[in-house]
């Protein structure tokens, strides 16, 4: 199954969520980073944290460029540094970029979003029409290979839990759906470590939700993918 695993907002939890799903999936596992803005510069390119700590969860051997095809040193909005490097994004060319068979040949895949849902790419599209364009394509692929199965793209939903993610995760919800995208599950991952009423913030979502519930991390003195996948179970 491959899992599209988007946030409330940057910095929600996304790549510790991601890593501690993979943690916890058996099989052959892999994840991906398709776009990262704020990579360091090294002795063999640009290389970005988010892509590092899913490739130490993945025990499938990519590359780095097919990890993370599309990097950027400044952590900005992707679009606004691909400009500063003349560069461009679009739906149809971030999919041609980051598709890679062993997003489908992976018992257990992710990609990781950048930004939330509506990341904007600055043509009027966003990394939402990427994704949708991704399940088209892996419904039309199924339907040659094999009918009876299904469309192979669901999305993670991760709140970052702080005050303001109730109208954030809502809005996220309702244009997931409305995108016609399937959300397999949420997590509510506790970023702010004083929220005030946290348990009754998380009862409010448990109730508006539509999707399963995956787990609630609490905000953890070391956040590591082995420590955050206690709290969590994986999507069925
Ligand atoms: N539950 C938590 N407890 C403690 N720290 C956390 C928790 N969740 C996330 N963090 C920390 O918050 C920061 C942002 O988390 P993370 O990098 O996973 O967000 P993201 O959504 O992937 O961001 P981006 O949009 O940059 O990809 C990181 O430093 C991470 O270690
Ligand atoms: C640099 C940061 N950590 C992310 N990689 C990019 C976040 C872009 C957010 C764009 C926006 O919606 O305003
Ligand atoms: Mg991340």
């Amino acid at each position: 199954m491959l899992y599209f695993v988007t946030g409330t907002d940057t910095d929600s939890g996304k790549t510790l969520v991601s890593a501690a799903l993979l943690s916890k999936a058996q099989g052959h596992k892999c994840g991906f980073k398709p776009i990262a803005s704020g990579c360091i510069s090294t002795d063999v390119g640009l290389r970005n944290s988010d892509a590092l700590m899913l490739i130490a969860q993945s025990n499938i051997d990519l590359p780095y460029q097919v990890v993370n095809p599309i990097s950027f040193e400044p952590a900005i909005a992707p679009h606004i540094a691909a400009k500063l490097v003349n560069r461009t994004l679009t739906a149809q060319s971030v999919l041609d970029t980051m598709y890679n068979p062993a997003m489908l040949e992976a018992d257990f895949a992710l990609i990781e979003g950048a930004g939330g849902w509506r990341l904007p790419f600055g043509n009027g599209e966003y990394l939402s029409d990427t994704v949708k364009l991704l399940q088209t394509k892996l419904q039309q692929a199924q339907q040659i290979q094999n009918p009876k199965k299904k469309p192979k793209i669901e999305v993670i939903l991760v709140v970052g839990m702080k005050l303001g993610c109730l109208n954030h995760a809502l809005l996220t919800q309702e244009v997931i759906l409305a995108d016609g995208l399937t959300i397999a599950g949420w997590v509510a991952n506790q970023v702010d470590a004083e929220m005030a009423f946290i348990d009754d913030n998380l009862n409010s979502l448990q109730q508006m939700m539509q999707a399963p519930f995956l787990g609630y991390v609490p905000h953890l003195t070391a956040a590591t993918a082995e420590n955050a996948a206690v709290y969590l179970q994986l999507p069925q």
